[in-house]
């Protein structure tokens, strides 16, 4: 692992971080903000999934997680959305391939050979955060934006006792019924749909939902509010009578300045599972 970068921020380290993967069979770089108190031991971990297009770095400038973070004594990891580089396929479509990596393990060609992004986040990331810095894996906390929200819920409900709370802002609710989805999901796992179905919150929530505390924020004013699909999840979510706060925040649209508005509540609400005893 080679260290590309450490900032000062917070009383804390903002580093960013490039190493080898098996997982993506190439490069990955990935952001971590480590509190003070990491230097006395491990501290709990939050995930953040960005969403389409961005890289480790959007969320890790923009989103302003670290303060709260730091206030909290959590780390929070930023990795990237795809594999990259040379020989990594690609789209001509912003959606597709690089920066879009929709936290499948692909198994269609040409995406196959490198895109196992829910390997990469789901195992080999945290076991080389445990490995190499004082991040304490039993206490881990997922969020994500819209293509990373539809990642951290569909991580959590697939492991369930992995994320003691999951967060979104404004996710990806519902892909198998959204073109945010559809033509991913078809290019990366093939036309079977019931391959799909792991990938996909409001079908996870309607078969086995998650055992622990939700909050998602969407934007009332959100430009690809047709694609998020709020309203699926909250149906999905009523049935089940699952534990959630889902809140349409009036007048935000689906850019950081949205994301970071909501950041102290949502990081605030996974310091309140992560220290539960
Ligand atoms: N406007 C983008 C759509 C993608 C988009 O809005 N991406 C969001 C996540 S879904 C984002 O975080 N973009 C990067 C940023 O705002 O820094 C495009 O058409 O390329």
């Amino acid at each position: 692992m080679e260290t590309v970068s450490e900032n000062r921020a917070f009383g804390g380290t903002q580093g960013v971080y490039k190493h080898a993967s098996t997982a993506t069979g190439g490069d990955m770089t990935f952001g971590l903000f480590l509190p003070e108190e990491a230097k006395d031991g491990p501290v709990p971990v939050l995930w953040y999934l960005s969403g389409l297009t961005c890289t480790h770095e959007n969320a890790m400038t923009k989103a302003g997680a670290q303060a709260w973070c730091a206030e909290q004594g959590i780390a929070i990891v930023f990795p990237d959305t795809s594999p990259r580089g040379e020989g990594v396929a690609d789209d001509d479509a912003y959606d597709l391939g690089q920066g879009a990596g929709f936290y499948v393990n692909a198994t269609q060609q040409p995406w196959a050979p490198h895109f196992s992004m829910w390997d990469y986040v789901a195992e080999e990331l945290p076991a080389l955060l445990g490995e190499n810095f004082a991040i304490d894996l039993s206490r881990q906390a997922i969020t994500g934006h819209s293509m990373g929200g539809h990642g951290a819920l569909t991580l959590a409900m697939n492991l369930p006792g992995r994320y003691k709370s999951v967060s979104a802002f404004a996710p990806i609710c519902n892909p198998t019924a959204s073109d945010w989805g559809r033509k991913q999901l078809n290019a990366y796992l093939g036309g079977d749909e019931s391959a799909w179905a792991k990938h996909d919150a409001t079908l996870l929530m309607r078969e086995k939902g998650f055992d622990g505390p939700i909050l998602i924020d969407t934007g009332t004013s959100d430009q690809f509010i047709d694609l998020l699909k709020p309203e699926a999840l909250a149906h999905a979510v009523a049935e089940r009578r699952q534990q959630a706060a889902l809140r349409m925040q009036p007048g935000y649209d689906h850019s950081y300045f949205f994301v970071s508005t909501f950041m102290e509540e949502h990081v605030s609400f996974h310091a309140d599972a992560l220290y539960q005893t």
